[in-house]
């Protein structure tokens, strides 16, 4: 069974409750760039009972604002659709400990950093009921949300009742994915035949599979070499599971859904090695996704040799930060390439044949006076693997880093960390942007156009975004529980004005206007057209026939009894 629901903290950060009935029930957001994944427009926002009702110029009635109707002046700044994070474990009982931002902190934090969502995990013990994982997790939350969530159901075992349960979670309980670990050998993780299996159901029911992509093994006979080495630090975390089996299990995970024919989506992509089998599946014609992290693309695994044991601890998770330092900028480069205009493809044949090749494209390009859709879009969504733990949770692997909590914050700078070091670097556009942090993920999880855009129908979650303003990150100043933070010191564009959450604005010039269980479980349905589209066209035409041919009439070989 499962421990009760953690005690909700008080937390940082000054919460003014705003009587129910002084809420507007209708804002207006007047002047600024709306900016969706594949258009910006300068155009005023209306939004009533908590969905946007209308998209234009000039909605300000000419009498001016009538009751009921708030007023937010954007001119000058960017409206995007509010931030999705695809991969959080808010109070998740993990490794002798329990992560400290739980249901409520996290998505305070989530909020001010203009995250209108997390899609979190219910993951059962080896030998658990799935459903009661889900019903376990809903009931640590559903008091306690701030912001809409939903929820990943891991598969930690398998049986013919985890092959039932999870026919019921897509059925009834709106669960469209389930994550299966290649790691944490002997605590969830399951080996290729279950991972066949499991795969194989997915696809039966219509919904994605995920993985935490690295080889168990390898990292159990690691670990063992380097505590024999003397080596109990957190360096020994990074030294016992090197990204080659990240990278081992990317491919064979890879191949195992492709065996299977079912959409792959790996999360935590965390090293160059394991984004270049994503890249190169997906050019091969893979239906996989890769889900980089704030703490993959903002900061890197050296912080494993500081001499600081605690510095070093905080950023222990799985899999690992690299040490190689090139890591955060190569993944932000792949994140960056989305569906382009003109992007062309940028490897896998020689120069000389990439000069013809361009040639020629370029000729197509010029007489059919289109712009070739090229979509390389290597990674595809980010999450932020968000499990904080405090130095004194983390001092549990004082002598012996397998025993250190594995997870890092993100939840609330995954938005400003990627606006610094993908746009306003120049690797992506606002577009881009907008893709990577809500509507690619709201497309994957079937969610898409509720959430993941601002369209007339959307609900109203819209964050009032300042791309030139800067705000420095530190556990001094954040909203979340942990007391450290892996960004500390960075200083980012693009800062979070104001939240809105289902039309209301939870969040305004560092000032919180939340209630406890305001936001609400989001149920996801199977078959997302976004991903099933091509799994369905590649079973009607792709699947092998036999070869007709008449029946070998030749001598055939007597059998041998064995001497
Ligand atoms: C157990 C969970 C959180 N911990 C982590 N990633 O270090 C995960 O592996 O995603
Ligand atoms: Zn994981
Ligand atoms: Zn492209
Ligand atoms: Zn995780």
């Amino acid at each position: 069974g499962q421990p009760s629901p953690a005690p909700a903290h008080p937390g940082p950060g000054r919460t003014r409750r705003v009587p129910a009935m002084a809420a507007p029930s209708r804002l207006l957001i007047r002047g600024g760039r709306v900016v969706n994944d594949d258009f910006s427009e300068v155009a005023d926002v209306l939004v009533e009972d908590g969905v946007v009702r209308a998209l234009g110029h000039d909605l300000l009635p000419p009498g001016g604002a009538p009751v009921g109707l708030r007023v937010l002046d954007a001119a000058g700044k960017l409206v995007l659709p509010g931030g999705i994070d695809t991969h959080t474990h808010m109070e998740f009982p993990f490794m002798d400990s329990r992560s400290i931002d739980d249901f409520h902190q996290g998505t305070k934090a989530a909020l001010a950093g203009g995250t209108t969502m997390i899609i979190d995990f219910a993951i059962p013990q080896k030998g658990g009921s799935l459903i009661e994982a889900f019903e376990t997790w809903r009931s640590w939350a559903d008091p306690k949300v701030c912001c809409d969530y939903s929820l990943h159901v891991a598969v930690t075992w398998w049986s013919d009742q985890v092959r039932e349960e999870m026919k019921i979670l897509v059925q009834d309980k709106g669960v469209n994915s389930f994550k299966m670990f290649m790691a944490y050998k002997d605590l969830y993780m399951v080996r290729d035949l279950e991972l066949y299996a499991a795969f194989s159901q997915c696809k039966e029911i219509g919904a994605i599979a995920q993985v935490h992509a690295e080889n168990g093994d390898l990292i159990a006979e690691g670990a063992k070499k380097m505590l024999a080495l003397g080596i109990t630090g957190p360096e020994g975390h990074e030294l016992c599971r090197p990204e080659a089996v990240e990278a081992e299990a990317t491919l064979r995970a890879i191949t195992i859904a492709s065996a299977v024919n079912c959409p792959l989506y790996i999360v935590h992509v965390m090293s160059k090695s394991a984004a270049k089998v994503i890249a190169d599946a997906r050019r091969d014609g893979k239906v996989v996704y890769g889900e980089p992290i704030a703490a993959s693309l903002g900061t890197d695994g050296t912080h494993y040799w500081n001499k600081e044991w605690h510095h070093a601890a905080h950023h222990v998770m799985g899999p690992p930060l690299r040490p190689d330092p090139s890591t955060p900028d190569f993944l932000m480069n792949l994140l960056a390439n989305g569906p382009c205009g003109s992007g062309l493809p940028r490897r896998t044949c020689p120069p000389f044949m990439r000069i013809t090749m361009v040639m020629s494209l370029w000729s197509i390009l010029l007489t059919r006076g289109f712009l070739l859709h090229i979509c390389c879009d290597d990674l595809t969504t980010t999450g932020t693997d968000n499990c904080t733990f405090n130095t004194c949770q983390k001092a549990l692997g004082k002598d012996d880093f397998t025993k250190i909590p594995n997870g890092v914050n993100g939840v609330e700078d995954r938005m400003s960390v990627i606006w610094e070091k993908g746009v306003h670097s120049g690797k992506m556009d606002e577009n881009r942007f907008v893709a990577v942090t809500s509507t690619n993920a709201a497309k994957i999880f079937n969610l898409y156009p509720r959430k993941g855009r601002i369209a007339v129908g959307s609900d109203a979650d819209i964050v009032i975004w300042d791309p030139k303003a800067t705000r420095t990150i530190s556990a001094k100043t954040h909203h979340q529980a942990v007391n450290f933070n892996i960004f500390e010191g960075m200083v980012c564009h693009g800062v979070p004005l104001v939240t809105i959450s289902r039309g209301k604005v939870v969040y305004e010039a560092g000032v919180f206007s939340v209630t406890a269980g305001d936001g609400k479980f989001i149920p996801r349905k199977p078959f997302a057209e976004y991903i099933y589209k091509r799994i369905k066209q590649r079973d009607q035409t792709c699947t092998p026939t036999p070869v007709e041919r008449a029946p070998y009439k030749g001598e055939v070989a007597t059998l041998k009894s064995r001497v």
